[in-house]
């Protein structure tokens, strides 16, 4: 029974994640928001036979205010893709004031809901999101995520693959932390629960952290990955949904989030990093109130601590880029 609202649902994202978020049988509502197009996803959707009741919303008449009231659930996928040579952070210009908009009809108008921000660049979207919220006094870090599931989902395809059995992938579980973008995706695959034999896996560490270069390069400028990543943002919306409206316990993701959402965790975690970070993709617990408990790091390898140390430089400069673009008062 939950009302889940996607901004940014006309896009290559946003119309495949409507999609598996309309077959998700927990779902009751699903709202659909965008500049363009709704209207015609929103009628497409609803003769699904499947329980949520659809309606599509555009700017006008209010239909941010409409389509996010009573949200418990909001997905953003809305802002431009990358195109070859560009990196994520290229996309900053554009995509921060979209989420600041976006982000300031939540604080209004569903100022409870759980937020995950899938727009690029992560490492600097849920830090403006977050400070949105601040603003208007209705921030809870244990309900704010960034979506960093594809690097998971690309971990756990990749390491199939290399152990030559792809229908292992969805049993292979690859802890990926850091943040999401080049260095900053951490794979700890001396973590995985189907270790790789002994050697080099620098190749294949890489192209964890460029999967999304691999896609926008064979889409020639036609945009980047859009049905993993609305496979991977479904699952993610999916955890939260068992997590928190359901009665599941134990359900632990990698999401990007602030570390002052669980004090304690994320103060150990801060000291396993040896960095003052506020917002790191751990492995979270999902409970009731969204972030239950933040898990630290666990037993990784030296090559894997200097992955880390190299993450969190560029998170550094990625998340203060966030914060200055609301501080420094460009509203
Ligand atoms: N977190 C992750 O792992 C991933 C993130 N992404 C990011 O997701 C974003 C969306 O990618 P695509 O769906 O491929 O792009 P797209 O261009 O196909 O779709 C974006 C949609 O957002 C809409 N939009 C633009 N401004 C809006 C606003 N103010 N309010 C509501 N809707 C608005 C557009 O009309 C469009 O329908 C990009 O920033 C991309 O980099 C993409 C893949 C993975
Ligand atoms: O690479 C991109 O721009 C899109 C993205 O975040 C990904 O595929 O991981």
């Amino acid at each position: 029974m939950v009302k889940a609202v996607v901004l940014g649902a006309s896009g290559g994202i946003g119309q495949p994640l409507s999609l598996l978020l309309k077959a998700n049988p927990s779902v009751t509502q699903l709202g659909l928001y965008d500049i363009v197009n709704t209207p015609g996803v929103a009628a497409d959707l609803s003769h699904i036979s499947t329980p949520a009741k659809v309606q599509g919303f555009l700017p006008a008449d209010n239909g941010l205010e409409k389509v996010l009231t009573g949200a418990e659930l909001v997905v953003i996928p809305a802002g431009i893709p990358r195109k070859p040579g560009m990196t994520r952070d290229d996309l900053f210009k554009i995509n921060a004031g979209i989420c600041r908009d976006l982000a300031a009809g939540v604080a209004k108008y569903a100022p409870k809901a759980f937020v995950l921000v899938i727009s690029n660049p992560v490492n600097s979207t849920v830090p403006i999101v977050s400070e949105i919220l601040k603003q208007h006094g209705v921030y809870d870090p244990k309900r704010i995520f960034g979506v960093t599931t594809l690097d998971v989902v690309r971990a756990s395809t990749f390491v199939a693959e290399k152990l030559g059995d792809l229908s292992l992938s969805k049993e292979v579980v690859v802890p990926v932390v850091g943040g999401h973008s080049g260095v900053t995706i951490v794979p700890l695959l001396s973590q995985s629960s189907h270790p790789l034999p002994d050697g080099d896996h620098s190749e294949l560490i890489n192209r964890i952290q460029f999967g999304g270069d691999e896609v926008v390069k064979a889409k020639d400028g036609a945009g980047s990955a859009t049905l993993s990543m609305a496979y991977a943002g479904a699952e993610f919306a999916n955890a939260i949904i068992r997590g928190a409206f359901g009665e599941e316990k134990g359900i632990i993701v990698p999401t990007f989030v602030n570390l002052a959402a669980d004090a304690s965790g994320g103060e150990a975690l801060k000291k396993e990093l040896g960095a003052d970070l506020d917002f790191f993709s751990a492995r979270v617990e999902i409970g009731k109130g969204g972030v239950e408990k933040i898990h630290g790091l666990g037993k990784v390898t030296e090559a894997e601590k200097e992955l880390v140390a190299k993450a969190v430089i560029d998170l550094k400069t990625n998340i203060d880029t966030g914060v200055q673009f609301v501080k420094g008062g460009k509203l």
